[in-house]
């Protein structure tokens, strides 16, 4: 405790702990920092600005008052395909064989069950007898009809549709990939980093990063603004950033295994042998390297974690 008081998050303790701060342990933060949260993470695709600053703010509250040393990370929203309104429901379940309408218009329609996607090129390139898969397997469709950039599909695996359910294309078992030209930093995001600076975040996680020069650009932009003491994690969570790994990690200050989004563009027996890679490449250009994303996710529901999670 005293160490974690002292040094958080640059201490000498080798594995540290990083934790995404929601709504449920807004209250939980003291404990957290005292049960050895090095980093508090805000995630920027979702809750408000006043929430983020609310959460940003406790946490330099328990530094400056209660000699914490917690870390503060923002994690941008980055551009990525996915449900952008599928009714408000917690969860909307495809069933076997049921008919789905993929769009990008705002519709009210009832049947076929019509999901509103988020960004109006998503059916671009995509073919019919194309697999459908949401959140890297939670459900899967088959494309069934193009209608203008519309998708009619048929639920070929049944599952659960969650709020901001992401989407991936699939064709002869390999990712269908496309360049939509996105930029890794959205006007949004740039104005989030903004929004960080002023709140005095320690580190900011890039989400999507494509290769080095992701992160080249925005060190650029902080030591213009004397601002080099931010830390930049860059996320791994997309095919093109496991081709430029190398280098992005020798740019980066450290590196996130963002396993979530990885195993949306990666088959899912594929993640523990890449996360191995990266860990390793990291440990060898001597980067910290941040393995995230449903560490213990049955205590979303369980208060203890299951025997796998602690293993
Ligand atoms: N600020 C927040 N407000 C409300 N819910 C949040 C907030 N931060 C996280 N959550 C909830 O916790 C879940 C896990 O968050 P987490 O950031 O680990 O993953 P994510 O939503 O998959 O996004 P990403 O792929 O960027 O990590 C989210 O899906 C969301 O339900
Ligand atoms: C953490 C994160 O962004 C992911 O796992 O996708």
């Amino acid at each position: 405790e005293a160490e974690l008081r002292e040094k958080g998050f640059m201490g000498m303790r080798k594995t540290k702990l990083v934790c995404t701060v929601g709504p449920a342990c807004m209250d939980a933060l003291p404990a957290l920092a005292r049960g050895g949260m090095g980093v508090a993470r805000v995630n920027l695709c979702h809750g408000g600005r006043d929430w983020h600053r609310a959460a940003m703010r406790e946490v330099r509250r328990l530094n400056d008052e209660e000699g914490f040393c917690v870390s503060l990370m923002v994690d941008t929203e980055g551009s990525q395909l996915l449900v952008a309104d599928h009714g408000g429901a917690a969860s909307v379940k495809a069933e076997d064989c049921s008919e789905w309408l993929f769009t990008s218009k705002k519709t009210d329609k009832a049947h076929p069950i019509t999901m509103h996607v988020n960004f109006d090129k998503f059916s671009e390139g995509i073919l019919v007898g194309d697999e459908l898969v949401i959140d890297g397997g939670m459900a899967t469709f088959q494309v069934t009809e193009k209608i203008g950039s519309d998708l009619r599909c048929k639920c070929t695996d049944p599952g659960l549709l969650l709020p901001r359910a992401k989407l991936s294309f699939w064709r002869d078992g390999k990712l269908v990939e496309r360049n939509f030209g996105l930029p890794t930093l959205s006007t949004k995001d740039w104005a989030d980093i903004e929004f960080g600076i002023t709140e005095g975040v320690d580190c900011i996680a890039l989400s999507f990063v494509k290769d080095a020069n992701d992160i080249k650009s925005l060190k650029t932009y902080l030591s213009r603004r004397s601002l080099e003491h931010i830390k930049i994690f860059a996320k791994i969570e997309s095919l093109e950033s496991l081709k430029n790994l190398k280098g992005i990690v020798e740019a980066s200050d450290g590196v996130m295994v963002a396993r979530g989004d990885l195993g949306v563009q990666v088959p899912l027996e594929q993640i523990p042998a890449i996360q191995e890679a990266i860990v390793e490449l990291c440990r060898n250009l001597n980067k910290p390297v941040i393995v995230a994303s449903q560490l213990l996710e049955s205590m979303v529901e369980y208060p203890t974690p299951t025997r796998a999670e602690v293993t």
